[in-house]
């Protein structure tokens, strides 16, 4: 379903991620009701196998969402169609009302929708603020980027607060521990203030006190992002969850609250089958 060259195709893209930009100021302000996600009918199909087959998935505006579902379930599949990454065989992916599929993926982050990878983005020679400050870069207008620049922008020095990391802002990356490495990428993700996150395993590899800190972290970021959360942790989930969209075999198995996934007997033979006392 690759779609024909239209001329003038990139100026309209650039007019909407204009208007997406004013809409988004605007759309902070708004009540949270608000659905900023929609995906519909969604497909994707490789080499006849079919990964993801017929999800519809909403997300409003300000929800800390949880996508969980056993290896293969298609959680990331699903996150890399909504970033651009694979192109669905069929299917809708709305974002604010503009429809992504089809854009490519730098277009997708400048309407404001930013992701982790499970491999790290890190510099490691750069300083902790170097990275926030290349991060930041990223939606900048060229304009800006040629301006010197004076001392650590307000976008930069937040992004440090929020994920615990000004203490450490002179450091290389290098030397940043694991779950420090985490939440300096989040907040490179902040930096480019994305109106929605979507983060792959975040505390995968984590101690507990640094998933705790993460969990900490997804509560403060959830306060003014939308957040999508792919997460295998069953502690992690029951502690700090809210809504819950469980995959399997790329369809959407159930949806509600944290209480009511785990409580549904089709979520506890496909997905905690495997934990089932601790889902009691
Ligand atoms: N590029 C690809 N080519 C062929 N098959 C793929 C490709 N990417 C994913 N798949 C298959 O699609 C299915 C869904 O994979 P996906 O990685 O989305 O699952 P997941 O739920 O994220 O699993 P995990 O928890 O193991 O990361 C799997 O069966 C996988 O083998």
């Amino acid at each position: 379903m690759s779609e024909p060259p239209v001329r003038g195709a990139g100026r309209a893209e650039e007019r909407a991620e204009a208007a997406m930009s004013e809409a988004e100021t605007a759309g902070r302000a708004e009540a949270g009701a608000r659905e900023l996600l929609e995906i519909r009918g969604l497909q994707v199909v490789f080499d006849g196998f079919r990964a993801i087959d017929g999800v519809d998935l909403t997300v409003r505006q300000g929800e800390l969402r949880f996508l969980i579902g056993p290896n293969g379930a298609g959680k990331t599949t699903l996150i890399d169609v909504i970033t651009g990454l694979t192109r669905p065989s069929a299917g809708s992916v709305r974002f604010a009302g503009t429809e992504l599929v089809g854009r490519k993926e730098h277009r997708i982050v400048r309407l404001g929708i930013g992701r982790t990878f499970q491999t790290s983005v890190v510099f490691e020679e750069l300083t902790v603020v170097e990275n926030l400050d290349l991060a930041a870069t990223f939606r900048r207008p060229l304009w800006a980027l040629l301006r010197r620049r004076r001392g650590v922008s307000d976008t930069v020095a937040e992004a440090l607060e929020t994920v615990g990391l000004t203490d450490l802002a002179e450091r290389p990356a290098g030397v940043l521990s694991h779950g420090q490495r985490q939440w300096l990428e989040i907040g490179m993700l902040i930096a480019q203030r994305p109106r929605l996150l979507l983060l792959d395993e975040p505390v995968a590899g984590m101690s507990r006190q640094e998933r705790e800190r993460t969990g900490e972290l997804l509560t403060t970021i959830a306060e003014d992002h939308t957040v999508v959360v792919v997460e295998h942790d069953m502690e992690f989930l029951r502690r700090y969850a809210s809504q819950v969209t469980v995959l399997h075999e790329g369809r959407v198995l159930v949806e509600g609250d944290v209480a009511q996934v785990r409580a549904d007997p089709r979520v506890q033979e496909v997905y905690l089958g495997r934990t089932a006392e601790e889902a009691a």
